[in-house]
């Protein structure tokens, strides 16, 4: 499911228009009935209904959504937020309609005591501002925002929340806490951004009979990575497939103090498929990883000072390796990442200790011929980018594809959403996950089970995007089931891949 800026909806709405050759009022009038289609299931006809009406073509929903609702048999009263006469376009039209038809609206300022007025409702449908709002709100929106933000009934956003923006990069000023929204097509930019997508509540996509041609058009697109992509490109295995058809790997990492990350990681790249692992580790950790992950094989690495001080002994023909999880931050880590971006013939994706060895050598990755791919979470991507975490986060999506572009790698961006850029350009979320594994260790296993989905026969980005998606599924799945968020341990979400996995090839 592809994912829209303001402007990449505006596009679209012109092509449909100009080029397709449906008018606006029609899109209108498709939007503000699937809307109410969509109400109907989750809304009883004994509710009472308001409608907060806008002067832009949010509003003009809000008039096609009433007058559906009130031909259903619907109670519904219709506020306009500004003077009907200012309402221009294809929303004058469907107001026009919406009063033809012999429904009743009224402005704010007839009402005496609009706080009160709500206070009647079970339901207010905020229809006032959608992606067209720029800046501080302005009055009346101001203070009928804060006036639905008091309504005790439920709250229904068409499109998205008043207030919020589609894009990413902007402030939010002040804006309607949904407890649902009906988005109109495409979901906007600001529905996977941490400081903006708690206004949305729940949502919900409607289709409206946009085509996403514009969307692929252009050069990069922004895409929502789901089940249903999942189940359609896991690979499977085949009947006579050998292990070696499932990839060979190689883990790097582990200082002394830090053993039980890398033994997350080859156990979770295990669980996932892997065919084949070794772990390359200081000699110290060899004895109790070998008695952890019984089926790798082991590469003793000298220490010094606990951490790994030297890999010129390994091996680098590998499909793809691992590395820098538990790793440590020592001096000579840099040096040590060095030799495995120059030597490391297939794939390498680099985590965790090993990011913040990468700072020093970024321009490395330009030269690289095979894959790379970093898993940072906000604080290790927001060291490598020289920027603050908040300013990572507001606009991630444009910081991750900057900085993919520019050093071709592929950037998986952690996260509640967790954000996959390719070195082209293209980007996927996956949403699942909970806070259960905000806790040392989700990292780790992330690493492992990336691991094995690029070692397998599937693209890079769909390895990486049914990866994260795995992980985070995994998760809901024992929270839902057999764990809570408070005791989930990032070791529990290797042991329940197995749930997931059944799950997927049912
Ligand atoms: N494909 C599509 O595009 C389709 C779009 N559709 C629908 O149209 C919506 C987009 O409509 P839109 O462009 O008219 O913008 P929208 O958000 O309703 O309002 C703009 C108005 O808000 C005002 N305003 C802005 N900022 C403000 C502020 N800070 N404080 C106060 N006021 C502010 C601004 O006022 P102005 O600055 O002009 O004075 C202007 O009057 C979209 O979300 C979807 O619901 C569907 O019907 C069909 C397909
Ligand atoms: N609140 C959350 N919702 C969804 N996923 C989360 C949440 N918190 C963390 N995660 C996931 O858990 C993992 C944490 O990774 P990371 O911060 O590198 O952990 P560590 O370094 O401790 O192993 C990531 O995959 C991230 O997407
Ligand atoms: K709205």
């Amino acid at each position: 499911m592809y994912f829209v800026t303001a402007q990449e909806m505006y596009d679209t709405d012109q092509y449909a228009i100009e080029r397709i050759g449906v008018e606006g009022k029609l899109l209108m009038e498709n939007a503000g009935r699937a809307v109410a289609n969509h109400m109907e299931l989750f809304v009883s006809d004994q509710k009472r209904i308001a409608i907060l009406i806008g002067k832009g073509n949010n509003g003009g929903d809000g008039f096609v959504i009433a007058r559906t609702l009130l031909q259903k048999g619907y109670d519904v009263e219709v506020i306009v937020c500004a003077s009907p006469s200012e309402i221009k376009g294809d929303a004058a039209y469907h107001r026009d309609v919406f009063r033809n038809s012999g429904f009743p609206f009224i402005s704010y300022e007839e009402i005496e005591n609009l706080e009160h007025a709500l206070k009647e409702k079970d339901v207010v449908v905020d229809a006032m501002l959608g992606i067209g709002v720029k800046g501080a709100i302005r009055p009346p929106y101001n203070q009928l925002i804060s006036f639905v933000n008091q309504f005790e009934g439920e709250v229904i956003s068409v499109d998205l929340p008043s207030g919020v923006p589609a894009d990413e990069g902007l402030e939010v000023d002040q804006a309607v806490q949904a407890d649902r929204t009906i988005v109109i097509q495409f979901p906007k930019v600001s529905a996977f951004l941490e400081h903006t997508a708690a206004y949305y509540g729940r949502w919900e996509v409607v289709d409206i009979g946009l085509p996403s041609t514009v969307i692929q058009s252009k050069k990069t697109q922004k895409r929502v990575w789901k089940k249903q992509d999942v189940s359609t490109t896991l690979p499977t295995r085949g009947a006579f497939s050998h292990k070696g058809k499932h990839g060979k790997g190689l883990v790097i990492g582990g200082a002394v103090a830090m053993p039980g990350s890398i033994a997350m990681t080859s156990r979770a790249a295990l669980r996932a498929g892997a065919g084949l692992l070794t772990v390359a580790t200081v000699q110290e950790n060899i004895t109790a990883l070998a008695s952890t992950v019984v089926e790798a094989t082991y590469t003793t690495l000298p220490s010094e000072g606990g951490y790994i001080s030297d890999i010129g002994s390994v091996d680098f023909s590998y499909d793809a390796i691992a590395m820098g999880m538990g790793m440590g931050r020592h001096t000579g880590a840099e040096t040590i990442l060095q030799v495995a971006l120059e030597q490391t013939q297939g794939i390498l994706l680099i985590d965790a200790d090993g990011l913040y060895a990468l700072k020093g050598i970024l321009s490395s990755l330009k030269g690289r011929h095979n894959p790379t791919i970093l898993t940072p979470h906000p604080g290790e991507m927001a060291t490598l980018l020289n920027v603050s975490i908040p300013e990572l986060l507001h606009q991630p999506f444009a910081y991750s594809k900057a900085f993919a572009e520019e050093f071709q790698a592929y950037i998986v961006l952690k996260g509640a959403f967790t954000i996959i850029t390719t070195p082209q350009g293209n980007q996927w979320v996956t949403v699942t996950g909970n806070p259960g594994m905000a806790k040392g260790g989700s990292g780790d296993v992330l690493a492992g089970i990336l691991l094995a989905m690029v070692m397998q026969s599937q693209s890079l980005e769909r390895a990486l995007c049914n990866g994260t998606w795995i992980h985070g599924y995994t998760a809901d799945l024992l929270v839902q089931h057999q764990h809570s968020t408070y005791d989930l341990l990032a070791s529990d979400v290797i042991e329940g891949l197995a749930q997931t996995y059944r799950a997927l090839s049912q």
